[in-house]
């Protein structure tokens, strides 16, 4: 048993949350609940209302996180103190975000100091190649960036240029490959002119095997186009901590933008893996998502926690997961540039959270990181939403969305809010059988039919969500976003004792993935293995080519 789930206020939660009433009734009750169970930050609005809380809820879960010393964890982050602790490394994307001024001492150097070197470089390279000063081995400007990397190199700069698409430099393409599935980067080349390309290889420990073997391919592609060796240095950078080994790889030691191991993969969008972001949007418009992301920090650093967001949303999907059995938490973007976002989180919190045994190695008797989906709206209402409503899952929701749209056409952005805010609407207050009745007053059916129809339209209801508001959708708000949910992981992380900055699953699939490759290419005999492994191997081998 773990301390957390052995404490009087967990077992508090436990008998409350059985005895608490509908999400309808509690909205009865208190009819200024939208006031009360609402806050902004940093350019977002919050309205959490429609979850299953009331006022003692709240001062349980708010007295779970000051009993697992949450505030002191999150200084403990921002102070660079060594939190991954298997890996023995500090959690500092935060100093990426940092203003000029501030000083974050890790080891006895400033890293604010490197971080703005570094972005230094990224202004002077953007410049370069936006001005088109930057010419390509026939002399042409660069119009077109592939952006080689995966995982948190791949969804960070890919989810946020996607989303900031209308900040996009007019001259400039953007293309990403992850997969070191061929068709990707065969498709992602096919259109594409040699001569105007520009490979970002992002890499933070440059021995991810998709990322080496695409950006060998790339070169191959850019040889076979006409382009010398010599042509490299003028459309490949690199950004990685592994200075040394990007230079061996032949990638020319002016190109290579700079990381560090204390900022994890999926937080790393901040730093130089931003490069891609940076070159479509602009390093000004670059700077404004960083501030966003640091007026959050700053929001969470210092507020206390029963007003501070990203607290009260992490304590709300901890209550889910832990106390009403929730094994999903679905994330539903009303802005088509926001679609990419719940893969972003996916990564985000399932790669953190994902997690078995707290930090001392005790396994946990408890749920931790839910599956993270989801899509945008109104597109999923036609489809999954189906089961949010009536299914026997419960699986709470995010709504985000826009007050402004940057295409205001027509009807379209009302009827998108219609549809967001009727949906919370519905989920929250469902529909009894007596209301199904009474909606079929009128029709040509027996009343045994009217009775069985009406069991099949009943909806529970008390289906929670958070609804995200913000003015538009701007860099600045775009970083905030993003930043209050790194640190909503962060605190269901923090509150489980879990180390949310490993990823040693991820690390087993990577080496035993190395040792099928050898047996694949037949070097190495497949039959210690176990029959199954052993039967794809040889069947792979006799006919794959
Ligand atoms: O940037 P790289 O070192 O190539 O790593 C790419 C990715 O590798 C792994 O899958 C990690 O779990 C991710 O967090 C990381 O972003």
């Amino acid at each position: 048993m773990t301390e957390l789930t052995q404490s009087q206020t967990w077992n508090e939660l436990k008998a409350h949350t059985k005895d608490l009433p509908h999400m309808r009734v509690l909205f009865e009750q208190d009819k200024l609940r939208f006031d009360t169970m609402s806050t902004s930050a940093c350019g977002l609005f919050l309205d959490y209302s429609k979850n299953r809380a009331n006022q003692e809820t709240l001062s349980l879960l708010f007295k779970l996180a000051e009993e697992t010393k949450l505030a002191s964890k999150i200084k403990a982050m921002f102070d660079g103190d060594v939190i991954n602790t298997t890996e023995k490394r500090a959690v500092l994307h935060t100093a990426l975000r940092a203003k000029p001024e501030q000083k974050i001492i890790l080891d006895g150097i400033n890293i604010v100091e490197e971080v703005q070197q570094t972005q230094a470089k990224m202004a002077t390279f953007v410049t370069a190649i936006t001005s088109g000063s930057w010419k390509g081995y026939t002399g042409k400007s660069i119009t077109d960036i592939v952006s080689i990397g995966i995982g948190g190199s791949f969804l960070g700069p890919k989810i946020v240029s996607q989303a900031l698409r209308p900040y996009w430099n007019k001259d400039l393409n953007c293309h990403f490959v992850g997969n070191v599935d061929g068709t990707s980067i065969t498709e992602k080349l096919k259109p594409l002119d040699a001569e105007t390309t520009l490979f970002i290889m992002s890499s933070k420990s440059f021995s991810t095997q998709e990322t080496l073997t695409n950006t060998l391919s790339a070169k191959d592609w850019f040889i076979s186009n006409g382009a010398s060796q010599a042509d490299i240095a003028q459309h490949f950078v690199a950004v990685t901590t592994n200075v040394a080994k990007a230079t061996e790889f032949g990638i020319d030691a002016d190109n290579i933008f700079p990381m560090w191991d204390w900022v994890g993969g999926r937080y790393s969008l901040w730093s130089a893996i931003g490069l891609p972001i940076a070159l479509m949007i602009g390093m000004d418009n670059f700077r404004e998502l960083l501030d966003g992301a640091h007026e959050m920090d700053k929001h969470f650093a210092n507020t206390p926690l029963s007003e501070n967001m990203p607290v009260i949303m992490g304590l709300f999907s901890l209550l889910y997961g832990n106390f009403h059995n929730a094994q999903s938490h679905v994330v539903l973007t009303y802005d088509h540039y926001l679609r990419g976002l719940p893969a972003y989180f996916q990564q985000l919190d399932m790669e953190s959270n994902g997690k078995s045994v707290t930090l001392d190695g005790t396994r946990v008797d408890f749920s931790t990181g839910p599956v993270i989906w989801g899509g945008e709206g109104t597109n999923g209402q036609h489809a999954y939403h189906q089961l949010l409503h009536q299914g026997t899952a419960l699986i709470p929701a995010d709504f985000i969305m826009p007050l402004k749209s940057h295409n205001p056409l027509g009807e379209h952005h009302i009827q998108l809010a219609s549809n967001c805010f009727g949906q919370t609407q519905a989920l929250m207050q469902g529909r009894s059988y007596e209301e199904a009745l009474v909606e079929l007053e009128g029709c040509d059916l027996s009343i045994d039919e009217k009775s069985t129809i009406a069991k099949h339209k009943e909806m529970q209801g008390n289906k929670p969500s958070n609804t995200i508001l913000m003015d538009k959708l701007t860099p600045g708000t775009l970083g905030s976003l993003i930043a209050l949910y790194e640190h909503r992981t962060f605190v269901q992380g923090a509150i489980w004792d879990i180390n949310s900055f490993d990823q040693w699953g991820v690390e087993l699939g990577k080496s035993l993935g190395n040792d099928v490759l050898t047996r694949l290419g037949a070097e190495k005999d497949a039959s210690e293995l176990d029959c199954s492994s052993n039967g794809l191997i040889n069947m792979f081998r006799q006919q794959s080519i």
